[in-house]
């Protein structure tokens, strides 16, 4: 089975997350899901410069990135994913949505209103579980 390594922008402005939403795709159990933005590390590439990259190409931002969070790993029908989630921070909401089909700004306790890749789960419950 593939497996992708993936970055992602758990992006806070305030005490509000940025949540996105994938487009409609082949993949029923990602379609349409809500997910932190980001993508997959290129070879030659850190961690950080494809966090940069991707937050720059999908919603034309630069945010301040702070820490990891937490990595999870993830076996979808079709494909494995490893996924690092990093603290991020932007002061202001300003942004171009590029690739994703919507945007919700919520607090960390508002998370679970969301259709969540299923990836996301755990960093979701982290979240929640520290506010
Ligand atoms: N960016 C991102 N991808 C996630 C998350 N959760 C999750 O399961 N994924 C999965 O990880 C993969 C990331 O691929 P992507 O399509 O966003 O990456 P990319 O921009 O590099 O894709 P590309 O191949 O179209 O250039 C997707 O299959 C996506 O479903 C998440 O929170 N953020």
């Amino acid at each position: 089975m593939k497996s992708i390594e993936v970055v992602a922008g758990i992006i806070f402005f305030k005490n509000q997350i940025l949540c996105v939403q994938r487009p409609e795709s082949k993949h029923q159990y990602i379609s349409k899901k809500f997910e932190f933005p980001g993508g997959k590390v290129e070879p030659e590439e850190t961690k950080i410069e494809a966090l940069q990259r991707e937050l720059l190409e999908e919603l034309n931002i630069i945010p301040a990135i702070k820490s990891l969070y937490l990595t999870v790993e993830h076996t979808y029908p079709d494909f494995k994913v490893t996924m690092h989630g990093f603290l991020c921070e932007v002061d202001s909401k300003a942004l171009s949505l590029r690739e994703h089909i919507s945007q919700e700004w919520l607090k960390p306790e508002e998370l679970n209103q969301l259709d969540w890749a299923a990836a996301d789960i755990p960093i979701v419950q982290k979240l929640q579980s520290n506010h």
